[in-house]
């Protein structure tokens, strides 16, 4: 792919020049459980003191990523659970992940009808100050329909941020409805082609538009798939990990270039101690544990996928 110059108004353009930057399409994301977080940073089981440890936690955890990988992907669902604290505690977060120079992805999973759509847009779409919440981009449910989706994208090309909208998402029980057929075709693939349609009317120097897609690593052959029909799309891919997807699973998500795609993974980094090959690092040496599985994760993918062909920045 040849690159024009860059925008730093344009989503995708800025996706594109932090992950050449970082030179990785590892993607980090911040999923905050009480049980799993490290000893002595839960003061109580109370939601404000959950909360300050999911903030305390989750900061701790950027600013060991924050020199490794492009971007990082709260889960909103964790913090909301906690009420109001969890929800200061959130932006708090995104505000600390962007002041690292990281795009932040919130996985809030919204929609509603376009008015109200507009409103959740409002609400998470916007770096800086101009969103309450800050975020780079937003997952998005495609279910209400195209006027629920174009809201979202008006506000996010206004503010030089973009969108994730669910179209093959990575849990066993997706394709309930997901692979329903109509007219010859899976209902995923009606949303693709909508999805694919916006991205290419709001495509920026890189080919990539403000709309993407999330799209699991656990359905590798629908990846595949859709990275032909999607060429416009930029994939969010959640399912790699703790969930079972491999980076060979991810390979055919990438362009020759090794972009087009970004890999989440949320309980493998941020709770690796947990994991038997890192942990001899539980305890004290958690952090280490957060480093070494961020280093594995984007090894794994550019020995498996085209984003070895990604410029190695020095130190990685
Ligand atoms: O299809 C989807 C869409 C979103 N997710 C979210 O991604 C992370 C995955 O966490 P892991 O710990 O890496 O399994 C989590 O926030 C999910 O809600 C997804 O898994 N699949």
């Amino acid at each position: 792919m040849v690159l024009g110059p860059l925008s730093d108004q344009h989503f995708a353009d800025r996706l594109v020049s932090a992950i050449i930057r970082k030179g990785t399409p590892a993607l980090v994301g911040l999923d905050p459980r009480a049980q799993s977080l490290p000893p002595g940073m839960l003061a109580s089981q109370s939601p404000h003191d959950i909360a300050a440890a999911y903030q305390k936690f989750c900061c701790e955890v950027i600013d060991v990523v924050a020199p490794l990988v492009a971007a990082i992907k709260p889960q909103a669902a964790f913090f909301e659970q906690l009420g109001p604290a969890g929800c200061t505690a959130l932006a708090e977060v995104i505000r600390y992940g962007a002041a690292k120079q990281l795009l932040v992805i919130v996985d809030g999973k919204r929609n509603d009808i376009g008015t109200t759509a507009a409103a959740y847009a409002d609400a998470y779409l916007g770096p800086g100050d101009s969103s309450p919440w800050g975020g780079d981009a937003l997952t998005v449910s495609p279910y209400l329909g195209d006027d629920s989706i174009t809201p979202f994208l008006s506000t996010a090309q206004a503010r030089g941020a973009g969108i994730f909208v669910l179209v093959k998402t990575s849990n066993p029980g997706g394709g309930r409805f997901q692979d329903l057929v109509a007219d010859g075709l899976p209902l995923y693939r009606h949303v693709a082609r909508f999805v694919e349609e916006l991205a290419d009317q709001s495509k920026g120097a890189t080919g990539y538009g403000s709309v993407g897609a999330v799209a699991g690593a656990t359905y590798p052959e629908q990846l595949a798939e859709l990275r032909f029909a999607m060429p416009h799309t930029w994939l969010l891919i959640p399912g790699y990990g703790a969930q079972g997807g491999t980076a060979a699973d991810c390979a055919a998500a990438f362009d020759d270039a090794g972009l087009g795609a970004i890999v989440n993974s949320s309980r493998g980094i941020t709770f690796a101690y947990e994991r038997s090959q890192y942990s001899h690092l539980a305890g004290a040496h958690w952090q280490q544990a957060v480093e070494q599985a961020t280093r594995d994760m984007i090894a794994e993918f550019r020995t498996h996928t085209s984003a070895g062909r990604l410029p190695s920045p020095s130190g990685n």
